[in-house]
């Protein structure tokens, strides 16, 4: 039997802000995952430092952590079957400006007046940061 997979989604500010959180959650339920953990969080700088801690280092750093702390976003934990790599696909390129129609950030994502690259979700990318970053987020959830 396939062993289920556990990944990591956060819907970000720009992703609550403009009202998709349903939209995120029906895809996700839709392709027949199962959402093990949800909450609203208003992310911290410690925090945000550990789940981006190769990115602590760029210049656009400070551009991530202001976007990542201007509204609370939306965690969850999200089980099945190859989960990691399909959500990561239906989120689409890190650009939104670049992701595939059909993609929750092709969908979903815009160019913002600002500059700032707001992509709409964050999915972890392989199994083992799907369990580092479910830690940093949701420290008592047992797998
Ligand atoms: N050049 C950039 N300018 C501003 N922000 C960036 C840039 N590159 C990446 N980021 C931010 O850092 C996040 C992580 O970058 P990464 O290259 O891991 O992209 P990703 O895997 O598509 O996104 P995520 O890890 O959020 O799912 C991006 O989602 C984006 O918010």
């Amino acid at each position: 039997m396939v062993e289920d997979e556990y990944t990591l989604v956060l819907v970000k500010p720009d992703g609550v802000k403009t009202r998709h959180i349903g939209d995120i959650i029906t895809r996700i339920e839709r392709k027949g995952y199962r959402i093990e953990a949800l909450k609203m969080i208003n992310a911290t700088e410690d925090e945000l430092e550990r789940h981006y801690y190769d990115k602590t280092d760029k210049p656009f750093w400070p551009e991530i952590l202001t976007y990542m702390m201007e509204g609370p976003i939306v965690g969850m934990v999200v089980s099945g079957t190859n989960v990691v790599e399909a959500i990561h696909n239906m989120a689409g390129a890190t650009n939104p400006g670049q992701a595939e129609w059909g993609t929750i950030r092709g969908d979903f994502g815009r160019e913002w007046p600002d500059g700032v690259l707001r992509n709409v979700i964050h999915t972890s990318d392989t199994v083992d940061g799907a369990a580092r970053e479910i830690k940093i987020w949701f420290p008592e959830f047992k797998f």
